[in-house]
This record gives structure tokens, sequence and C-alpha cells, in this order.
């Protein structure tokens, strides 16, 4: 069973802290930009790959340091993405976001994992996270394509639609829940046989 609790961070709220910048430094910084493209963060590594200094070069909220983590990089951080290749370290590193109540994902650790990137699909704003636990990110790659191409493009409409009648309803919140499911029914209701 998958037990992971999802939420949905605004990250521009807060203020990242990536350890490592090879691949999965520039893989993780790509999921966190596509998603929230005004997330502040903060990339440390002795090493940054030419890909993530363009990304930096573009956005003022984005800040490389090169060299090597030291424990003062988690000062005013609030979320810590671990992705150096020095796996011991990597241990070390989470062992000190926790001693600092960070929370911390380990990427090439799950079970040091506070929590797992999703795959997500989009549709304006509408969003689908997916987690397989775990199992085979891989099958989550796939589970996004799948549904971006199931979902209709034209859910934004009904979704503007829908948070138009909800700013109108007048009423207790009983009466607006009941004004809205009546309204969405149709989007459950068991297709037609034939
Ligand atoms: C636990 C987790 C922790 C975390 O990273 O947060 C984790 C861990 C690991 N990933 C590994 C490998 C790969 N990861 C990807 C891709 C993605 N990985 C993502 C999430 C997660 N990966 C978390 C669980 C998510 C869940 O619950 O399902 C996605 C969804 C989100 C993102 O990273 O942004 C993104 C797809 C985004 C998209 O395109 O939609 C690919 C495929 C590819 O790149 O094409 C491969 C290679 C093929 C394969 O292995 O499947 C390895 C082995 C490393 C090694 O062998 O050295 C580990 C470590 C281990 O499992 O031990
Ligand atoms: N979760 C995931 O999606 C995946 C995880 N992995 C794992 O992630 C790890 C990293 O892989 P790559 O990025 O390909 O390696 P890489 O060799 O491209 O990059 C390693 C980075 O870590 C940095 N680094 C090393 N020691 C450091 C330290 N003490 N402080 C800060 N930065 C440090 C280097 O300077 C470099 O930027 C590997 O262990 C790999 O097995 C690999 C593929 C997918």
């Amino acid at each position: 069973m998958n037990e992971l609790f999802p939420i949905f961070l605004k990250l521009e709220n807060l203020h990242t802290l990536i350890v490592g910048g090879g691949y999965v430094g520039l893989e993780k910084i790509t999921a966190v930009l596509d998603n929230a493209p005004y997330a502040k963060v903060t990339l440390v590594a002795p090493q940054i790959r030419d890909e993530i200094w363009k990304i930096a070069e573009e956005n003022p909220r984005i800040a490389l340091v090169t060299k090597p983590f030291e424990e003062s990089d988690f000062e005013e951080k609030d979320l810590v993405i671990v992705a150096t290749n020095d796996k011991p370290e990597n241990q070390r590193i989470k062992s000190l976001a926790r001693a600092r109540h960070l929370l911390c994902n380990v990427a090439d650790t799950p079970a040091l994992c506070d929590f797992y990137l999703s795959s997500v699909v989009r549709k304006g704003n509408l969003k689908v996270a997916i987690s397989t636990n775990g199992m085979s990110p891989t099958m989550a790659k796939r589970l996004k394509e799948v549904l971006n191409e199931a979902l209709p493009d034209n859910l934004e409409t009904a979704m503007e639609q829908l948070k138009a009648v909800r700013d109108m309803l007048k009423g207790d919140f009983a009466y607006k829940v009941d004004e809205l499911n009546r309204i969405t029914s149709v989007l459950v209701e068991p297709k037609p046989k034939g």
C-alpha cells in the first residue's frame, strides 16, 4: 500500500536547498522550476553542470554555490534535496537535516526520503501528481503520458466556469456544497449503455 501523504507546496514561499549539481541535481532543479517557476532555490556543489548555470543565469531566484556541502548551507532553508554521487555523504547530510527538522529528499535512497518528487500531469490549473511509492519512476512517467492524453483539454474552461459559480453562490456552506455537487454530477454519472 502507498502510505505517502500528498501535498502541493508553494515553493515561492519557501527556500529549497539542492545539494549536488550533476545529472540528478539538474533533473531535480528542472522538476522544481517546471512546476514552481518562482521557487527560491540554492544549489551547492563543487561541480555544477553547464545546463544548471544556464538556468540560474535566466532566473534571479536561483543561487549557485561552487563548494562541497557544509552544515551552514541549511541556514534559512525549508526543504532539502540531496543529489550528490557520494552515498555516505548523502546519508550524513540527511542525518543533519533530520536533526534540524528539515524535510529532506535523498534522490538515490528512497528509505532516507521524507518526501518523493512525483510525476506530474498538468492541464492549466489542474495538476495531478503521481507516485508509485518509489516502485517504478518509469511507470509514473508513462502513466503521466497516458493521463495527459486521456484528460480533455477543455477542463480549464469547465474549471473557470465552476469557479465563477462558486464565487457567485450565496448561502451557507452546506448549500454551496450541494449546489456544486449537483452541477458537477454529470462528470460521474454512469455512461448510457450502447
Ligand atoms: C523514490 C524517488 C525519490 C525521488 O527522487 O524523489 C525516486 C528514486 C529513484 N529514481 C531512480 C531512477 C529513475 N528515476 C526516473 C524518473 C523520475 N523519478 C521520479 C521520482 C522518484 N525517483 C521518487 C519516487 C517516485 C514514485 O513514488 O514513483 C520522478 C517521478 C519525479 C522527479 O524526479 O522529478 C521522475 C519521472 C518524472 C517524469 O518524467 O514524469 C527515471 C526515468 C527517467 O528519467 O526517464 C529513472 C530511471 C529508470 C527507473 O529506475 O525507473 C532511482 C534509481 C537510480 C539508480 O539506479 O542509480 C531511484 C533510487 C531508487 O529507487 O533506489
Ligand atoms: N532519484 C533519481 O531520480 C536518480 C538517482 N540517481 C543517483 O543519484 C546520484 C547522483 O547521480 P548524478 O547526478 O548522475 O551524479 P554526477 O556525478 O553527475 O553528479 C554528482 C554531483 O554531486 C556533487 N557532489 C559530490 N560531493 C558533494 C558534496 N560533498 N557536496 C555537494 N555536492 C557534491 C558533484 O560536484 C556533482 O555536482 C547517484 O548516486 C545516482 O545513483 C541516479 C539516477 C536517478
